[in-house]
């Protein structure tokens, strides 16, 4: 771990909040193992473009790809990315050298500040409520539980997120608990939401640590790092996503759960309005997560998940 003394590692970062906690808690760990590390503060598109529905952007890897520009152009030598922003599609030339272990996989229901402390759940929100979310599969997901509910967009990091509950723009809004976790916001989870009512984005909680494929000092550096469960379960969920082709627009939501060398895998793909859904769940060993993703994606494209996903 000394190769790197002479020069520090370059650790490419957005300027939100969540990404720049999320580098320094690697930078942190890389230093702790003894290497040097400097971050490296960079502008995205994602960021650039706050208003107007996401979907409006377009591209996959809003978030992204300026990181991985940035990773070809050796102007950096690491990323962090939150996986769940990744898309599915690799990169000639950059590798996931790392997953480290993950954070909370929950999407959680979050209330107005003036109504803390008393939780409110979902079964809680009077008919008709008012929640903000600008997910599809958050939207799919909460109206198949409450058909009854008003289910509008909201937009911006979570900070501002947050700004707009408490001035009372909403009655509650759903944001993922990591993320909450992460910024030491983790009293403002009124419920964390089980994944038989809300099933996670796939790879929600988990990091990506990217690096260039034949940079081996790098990646020597951040093999410390890698949890093999996060990264069996990670890949089953994301495999599930690329063959059912939905993107991060689609309403579609899967889980891997980890269970010593046994990987159990939930998906689900939603309607836009919820009315209709299938999902499936499966098992295998945590080296067939490939195979798992795979299998199940393959039985909901059985069960009809094809015409639910929209088209986009
Ligand atoms: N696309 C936004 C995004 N990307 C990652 C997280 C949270 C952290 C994570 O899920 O790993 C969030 C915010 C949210 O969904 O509430």
């Amino acid at each position: 771990m000394t190769e790197h003394s002479a020069r520090p590692l370059r650790l490419g970062t957005r300027a939100s909040k969540l990404a720049r906690w999320q580098a320094e808690h690697i930078a942190g760990r890389l230093r702790e193992l003894g290497a040097k590390v400097e971050i490296v503060l960079l502008r995205t598109q994602g960021d650039a473009q706050q208003s107007g529905p996401i979907a409006a952007i377009g591209a996959q890897g809003v978030f992204t790809k300026e990181l991985q520009r940035a990773l070809l152009d050796c102007q950096i030598d690491l990323a962090v990315h939150s996986m769940k922003d990744l898309p599915t599609e690799k990169v000639d030339g950059l590798a996931v050298a790392a997953v480290p272990i993950r954070e909370d996989h929950h999407d959680a229901l979050v209330a107005p500040a003036a109504l803390a402390p008393a939780p409110t759940t979902l079964a809680d929100l009077p008919h008709g409520a008012h929640v903000g979310t600008g997910s599809a599969r958050r939207r799919s997901q909460l109206l198949a539980a409450r058909p009854d509910l008003k289910v509008s967009g909201i937009r911006g990091n979570v900070d501002t997120r947050l700004a707009k509950l408490d001035a009372g723009d909403f009655d509650a809004i759903l944001l993922a608990a990591a993320g909450l976790r992460r910024l030491g916001l983790e009293d403002r989870i009124s419920q964390l939401l089980p994944i038989e009512i809300m099933t996670p984005a796939p790879a929600q909680g988990a990091l990506a640590i990217e690096c260039r494929a034949d940079d081996q000092p790098t990646l020597a550096a951040l093999r410390p790092l890698e949890d093999a469960a996060a990264r069996a379960a990670i890949t089953a969920e994301r495999t599930a996503l690329r063959k059912l082709e939905g993107g991060c627009l689609a309403a579609m939501g899967a889980h891997a759960r980890v269970d010593g060398e046994q990987l159990s895998l939930r998906a689900i793909v939603l309607s836009d309005d919820g009315s209709q859904h299938v999902w499936v769940e499966d098992q295998a060993p945590t080296y067939a997560a490939v195979d798992l993703g795979t299998a199940v994606a393959t039985r909901l494209l059985d069960q009809g998940a094809a015409e639910l996903l929209r088209p986009r």
